[in-house]
């Protein structure tokens, strides 16, 4: 195959199409002048589920409408099953389902009414329709109230249906921005059995969310955002244990300045702790390590070795919090407020 025709010329999706999604150095400016993107570039495989998280104002929802074709990049390229979202945006429109934050159900419409609109709206053929409706109606669990007035229903299964009404032109990639935001927790279970189950069925999932356990329990990747950059991108666990492994803490008997720092020397003194950055805190001190049975037990034997008696003890695995934290330096990172402030080169994982 010539490199013409594997490059995408907007007549079609390439043969050798790997990716689901591609973007190359995208930028993406506003009319008053806010860089929303500045230069990102990501790939997600046929079959993935993929996360694009940061806090708010990151640059997620400008990313996922340029992905879905609803703006244009300012500069740089973006591909959706191999189709330029420029050059031939109408076949990405066919290729993508959208579930966008705002719900776009009809509530004056029963779920099944809803499902039938989106059918003859996504041009879904008659003789497939009525079948499709049943099997959406089963997979989002609203077979009971199907034929009820959607107004009074609750966040969540407005959220489902929605998330229904995305599907019924079978689409191979499905873009879901913070689908899940000011839910419940048990309608956020729900609702990610049922983005597992369309993943496990084939369809290739780009979710954006801001919460960090959201994206560690349904992503093979994600990329982290922030001011419009991607600032790190890699399997959940991956990420996490960039992290530098758990974090120890420590609560001393006597937590005094010199018991403390008795303490930390004599850990120091072992090799798998040489070069750990060690924290003093009210109670002790904190340490991260990669942990197993035997720096555990060696770490009690130096301590014990050094008279210092522990009387509390707590082992913390690494969130990716931890992963936003360390890699915006020492500016605090809240991403449930949307306060992360410096930037931080990308980091690839
Ligand atoms: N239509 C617009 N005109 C100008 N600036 C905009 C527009 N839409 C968004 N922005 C700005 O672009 C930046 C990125 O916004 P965006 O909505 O993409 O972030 P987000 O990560 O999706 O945030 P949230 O989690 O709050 O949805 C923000 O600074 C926002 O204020």
């Amino acid at each position: 195959m010539s490199l013409e025709k594997s490059k995408n010329t907007g007549t079609g999706p390439s043969d050798d199409t790997t990716y689901a999604i591609s973007a190359q150095d995208v930028h993406i400016t506003y009319e008053d002048g806010t860089e929303a993107v500045q230069g990102l570039s990501l790939e997600v495989e046929r079959g993935e589920f993929f996360g694009f998280l940061g806090p708010n104002g990151a640059g997620k929802t400008t990313t996922i409408k340029s992905l879905v074709t609803l703006l244009h990049p300012t500069q740089g390229a973006i591909q959706v099953e191999g189709f330029d979202t420029v050059e031939d945006p109408l076949a990405v429109r066919e290729s993508v389902g959208y579930m966008a934050q705002e719900t776009s159900i009809d509530r004056e419409l029963t779920p099944r009414e809803n499902l039938r609109l989106a059918c003859e709206l996504y041009g879904v053929s008659k003789s497939e329709r009525a079948d499709r409706i049943e099997k959406l109606l089963d997979l989002v669990d609203l077979q009971d109230v199907a034929d009820e007035r959607s107004e009074k229903f609750s966040g969540g299964m407005k959220k489902r249906l929605d998330a229904a009404t995305v599907l019924v032109h079978r689409p191979p990639v499905v873009f879901l921005d913070e689908p899940t935001t000011g839910l419940d927790p048990e309608a956020r279970r729900r609702l990610w059995d049922y983005f597992k189950r369309i993943n496990e069925e084939g369809t290739t999932v780009f979710l954006t969310t801001q919460y960090l356990e959201e994206a560690d329990h349904l992503c093979d990747r994600l990329s982290l955002i922030q001011d419009g950059q991607v600032v790190a991108t890699g399997a959940p666990e991956t990420l996490k244990s960039s992290v530098g492994g758990d974090l120890f803490e420590v609560t001393l008997a006597d937590p005094s300045k010199s018991r403390t720092e008795r303490a930390i020397r004599a850990v120091r003194k072992l090799d798998q702790f040489a070069e750990a950055s060690f924290e003093t805190t009210e109670n002790g001190f904190t340490v991260r390590t990669e942990r197993d049975s035997e720096t555990t037990s060696e770490f009690f034997a130096a301590l014990n070795g050094a008279n210092i008696t522990v009387t509390d003890f707590n082992i913390q695995s690494p969130t990716l919090d931890d992963v936003f934290l360390a890699l915006t330096a020492d500016e605090s990172a809240d991403v449930a407020s949307g306060t992360v402030t410096e930037s931080a080169p990308e980091v690839s994982l």
